[in-house]
């Protein structure tokens, strides 16, 4: 978790407008490499606007994003996928009728024939059933390998999720709520489990949960109606006043 000197994803007058209505708005967003940095805001904020553009499932309006240094803008998601930020699926994704085992092997199949030729680790290419062994180890579905996906409890298809997620091996991880209707204990393993993950690469993700953000996040992006509100470490915009402004017009409307 350590920040290092270089820049994974920078937004320059990052911008998305439908029909009118500016969703992103002139966002000018730094995520350092080897950071865990959180998107948060009110609901509408546009942090799913914001992630879908950072992944290539949206164009932007106007603005730019690089990855690295080098231009994604407007580029599809396989191929801002292969300059390596990949992002998790949610459970809608899923096979029911196949296996934690088969999901990993197919997400590992797509990933060598898309080529994600940058980064891959040619030690494990030869090992696939190891690498599968090894992903369904890291998010503690091991002993439920070859239980179809389709009678996993909620939480163990959210970890599957990131295992689908950490077999493309991507040096930026985007994390769409991780945590989104989990309970509590549910919640803590997850917590664990990106910590570990997150090792070695950067993680960007986009959260409701205060407790998730405050343990995970180095910095804290926080956006309102389109716009970045406040920037920091956990603490410093958690005490913001227009942070704290914000999420209460938002109880106020609730
Ligand atoms: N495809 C679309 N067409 C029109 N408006 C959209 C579209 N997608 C999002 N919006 C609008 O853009 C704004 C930002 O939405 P977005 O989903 O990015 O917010 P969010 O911060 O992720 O909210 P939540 O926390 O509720 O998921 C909302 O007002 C939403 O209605």
């Amino acid at each position: 978790m350590t920040a290092g000197g270089r820049v994974a994803i920078r937004t320059r007058a990052l911008t998305k407008v439908f029909r009118g209505f500016r969703a992103v708005d002139a966002v000018d967003l730094e995520v350092r490499e080897g950071s865990v940095h959180a998107l948060v805001g009110p609901n509408g904020a546009g942090k799913t606007t914001l992630f879908n553009l950072l992944t290539g499932f949206l164009a932007p309006t106007s603005g730019t994003i690089t990855v690295f240094g080098e231009d994604v803008t407007g580029l599809p998601p396989e191929r801002v996928a292969r300059r390596g930020v990949a992002r998790s699926f949610q459970i809608t994704s899923l096979f029911d009728t196949l296996t934690s085992r088969e999901h990993v092997e197919l997400a590992l199949q797509g990933h060598s024939r898309q080529g994600f030729r940058f980064w891959r680790s040619e030690k494990l290419l030869g090992r696939p059933r190891a690498r599968v062994d090894d992903l369904l180890t890291q998010v503690g579905l091991m002993p439920l390998a070859d239980k179809p996906a389709g009678l996993l409890a909620y939480g163990q298809k959210r970890a599957l999720e990131l295992a689908l997620v950490l077999a493309l091996d991507p040096p930026v991880m985007l994390l769409d709520e991780p945590t989104a209707g989990m309970g509590i204990e549910d919640v803590d393993r997850t917590i664990e489990l990106v910590r570990r993950l997150a090792a070695g690469r950067t993680v960007v993700f986009v959260d409701h949960n205060m407790h998730v953000v405050g343990s995970l996040a180095d910095r804290v992006t926080v956006l309102q109606q389109g716009r970045i509100l406040a920037e920091g470490g956990y603490d410093e915009v958690r005490n913001d006043d227009r942070v704290i402004t914000a999420y209460l017009g938002e109880a106020d409307h609730a």
